[in-house]
């Protein structure tokens, strides 16, 4: 299997937690491909097997069958160190939750990838600079995350995500703590970026603005994919 920087591709994944009588089977035969630069929201009812899948293309969790590729490495028979080292150069993350580190500022923040990846104190400066400019968050770069609103939490949490120009991101829930009127602007933060930069994006959502401002919607039934060209959920 050989695909491009920037594309997805499951192939028969069955994932189970838990063993002997208390294993749960949660994916059944998933397989899905998504293409370099697409927009995707991947949708199912609560307990479908969305954050276990996302967590898969992610690399945190090894599936129990099946291989995931992703930018034409197959993932799933890399170790532990080899899995570090392509998430953070390869891959960013957006939570529902921020997860940004409250003692530090929204710059240090967006510069921490860099820090794990060796880059130069001027280099990650200048990078994070950049990035939160992107966002329209100069202003606020000193700020510590408790001093800046859920939406502007998420937009510093965005450039973290993208510091590294990652060629995929992976988001669960992003818009999950927000109100409505931000949640829309975070989406159409998150489809600017994907447009400008051309980086994949796959978004874990229960929101319907989500699955209508995407190229394509992945459907999640019962750990199955029921529906996955062109239709919204
Ligand atoms: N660590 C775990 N151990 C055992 N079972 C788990 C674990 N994580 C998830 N599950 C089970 O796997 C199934 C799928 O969970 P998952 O979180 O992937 O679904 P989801 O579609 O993301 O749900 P939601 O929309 O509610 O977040 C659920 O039945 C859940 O209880």
């Amino acid at each position: 299997m050989s695909n491009k920087p920037g594309e997805l591709t499951a192939v028969g994944i069955n994932h189970s937690y838990g063993a002997g009588k208390l294993k749960v089977p949660v994916l059944y035969d998933v397989g899905l491909h998504i293409n370099n630069s697409e927009f995707i929201a991947l949708c199912g009812t609560s307990g479908s097997g969305k954050s276990t899948l996302l967590s898969l293309l992610a690399g945190l969790t090894r599936p129990e069958e099946g291989q995931i590729f992703i930018s034409g490495e197959e993932i799933s028979r890399y170790n532990e160190n080899q899995l570090c080292l392509f998430r953070r150069r390869s891959m960013g993350f957006v939570f529902q939750s921020f997860n940004l580190l409250p003692n530090l500022t929204a710059l240090e923040n967006v510069e921490l990838p860099l820090v794990f990846l060796g880059e130069s104190r001027r280099n990650r400066i200048k990078r994070a600079k950049e990035m939160l400019a992107m966002v329209g968050l100069e202003e606020r770069m000193k700020h510590r995350p408790n001093e800046l609103s859920g939406g502007q939490q998420q937009r510093v949490s965005i450039a973290r995500a993208l510091v590294t120009k990652p060629s995929i991101v992976l988001a669960d829930e992003p818009t999950g703590n927000l109100d409505s009127a931000t949640e829309e602007e975070i989406l159409i933060l998150m489809r600017e970026m994907n447009r400008e930069n051309k980086t994949t994006f796959v978004i874990v959502t229960h929101d319907q603005g989500v699955a209508e401002m995407s190229d394509r919607v992945i459907y999640l039934k019962d750990g199955r994919v029921i529906q996955k060209e062109g239709m919204l959920a």
